[in-house]
């Protein structure tokens, strides 16, 4: 059978990121993207070839350039396809009561005490069936991959009982078989203590430990293990043994830290070898400090800071420190409902002190790596992923100036468009990849 090939030609910018394969970004290398100027991309079979200026890879295949297709990329910008590393993709219902609530001055956290929060959506989630879960979630991946976002990584954390919290992940695992959008699991069960534990969440953690992880773990369905590390859910303490538990089934640790109050989550993400720390709005300088030290990637997440309307993460200091941030939309029904990575971009240049080259690292190669995928997608290098999306932009400085607005214009999954003009063209029901 002969090659799939496509020619994507022309581009104003052509973002490589080349070189960052190994590991993630840090300090000024955040802001070098290796772009090449009206540069072309041969892509064979889902993976890219060759990069380089138009006229000499016009050169290099022109006696096969009758068999690609071709894509005219003048006047736009390419990039690698955007990676969203922080996600709660699975979830029934929605909060938009709570949010009105926390409009006139109730908090997250007080909402969640009384019984809404994170057990409101897990109640929800408990009642769908596998089917509605799955509809929701296809939903949501396709605006993901409107707004050029081609892999996720996806938890669990709204069934907190073994069965609920495996049909989440089981879920994500039917949507990433049949929607182009990659999903990469993470197992979350201790997200929340559930209000059958109240009276005594140690019990609530042995069960995590006990049961949950090891199964999980059997039955391949997670790759990464997090928790909610934070006063009122999960001390540092328990989110340790949490986390140790799930090293010694293979689940890599990650840690949501620090979001509300210090609570030395950026410590424990770092003495423990976390893969990423997560929100860290209120982490120390000793607990960056030593992130930096471990080389702990920060996935910052300044839409959550936004909607919680709470002060952001300092990503500028991070960077300045030495630690590889990320950026994700930390998508779920509560503290940040949205899907748009150029959104989240936006907000890391106006809230976090970031560069538009540096929010564009985060969101591609670095939100690779905190996923663990580095080495197959987030730059554009030979041997890789042809995940690419093409803005309606001549510079990657316009994605961020202009902001608000979507500017995804042709997305490719695997050298497959699967967005055209801005519209979905792809069966979101047959994967279509390998
Ligand atoms: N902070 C904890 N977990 C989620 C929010 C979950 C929810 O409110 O449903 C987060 O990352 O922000
Ligand atoms: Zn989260």
């Amino acid at each position: 059978m002969s090659k799939k090939i496509t020619f994507i030609r022309n581009a104003n910018q052509l973002v490589t990121l080349t070189g960052s394969s190994d590991a993630p970004l840090t300090g000024k290398r955040m802001d070098q993207l290796n772009i090449i100027e009206n540069g072309s991309l041969w892509i064979e079979d889902g993976l890219i070839e060759y990069i380089g200026v138009d006229g000499e890879v016009a050169e290099r295949y022109k006696d096969r350039i009758g068999e690609a297709e071709i894509i005219d990329a003048t006047g736009k910008l390419v990039t690698p396809g955007l990676v969203d590393p922080h996600t709660h993709l699975v979830y029934a219902g929605s909060r938009e009561n709570e949010f009105n609530m926390r409009l006139q001055g109730a908090t997250y956290m007080e909402i969640m005490n009384k019984g809404g929060g994170i057990h409101a959506t897990t109640s929800a989630t408990r009642e769908a069936s596998h089917e509605v879960l799955f509809e929701e979630g296809r939903k949501r991946l396709d605006q993901f991959l409107l707004h050029g976002v081609t892999t996720i990584e996806a938890k669990s954390g709204y069934g907190l009982t073994l069965e609920h919290e495996i049909k989440q992940l089981e879920v994500a695992e039917q949507l990433h078989e049949q929607h182009p959008v990659d999903i990469v699991r993470t197992f979350m069960g201790a997200h929340a203590v559930p209000a059958e534990y109240k009276a005594d969440p140690d019990v609530f953690v042995d069960r995590v430990i006990q049961d949950m992880i090891p199964e999980v773990a059997r039955r391949n369905l997670a790759e990464f293990n997090d928790v909610f590390c934070e006063r009122g859910v999960f001390t540092p303490e328990q989110s340790k043994r949490i986390l140790e538990a799930g090293i010694k089934y293979g689940l890599l640790p990650k840690i949501h830290a620090d979001e509300i109050e210090p609570y030395e989550g950026a410590e424990l993400a770092a003495s423990i070898g976390a893969v990423s720390a997560d929100h860290l709005l209120r982490a120390s300088d000793k607990g960056i400090a030593m992130m930096a030290e471990a080389g702990v990637i920060a996935v910052l997440l300044p839409g959550t800071a936004f909607f919680l309307m709470a002060e952001s993460a300092d990503g500028r200091k991070m960077i300045d420190a030495g630690v590889p941030v990320a950026l994700s939309t930390d998508c779920n029904p509560g503290s940040s409902p949205t899907v748009s990575m150029p959104l989240i971009m936006n907000l890391g240049c106006l809230k976090m002190g970031m560069t538009s080259g540096e929010v564009l690292t985060a969101s591609t190669i670095n939100a690779a790596h905190a996923i663990k995928r580095g080495k197959e997608i987030g730059s554009l290098e030979k041997g890789k992923k042809a995940d690419i999306v093409i803005f309606d932009v001549p510079n990657y400085m316009q994605l961020q100036y202009q902001y608000g607005v979507n500017h995804a214009h042709t997305v490719l999954k695997g050298g497959v468009i699967v967005v055209d003009a801005g519209r979905l063209v792809c069966n979101t029901f047959t994967r279509i990849l390998n």
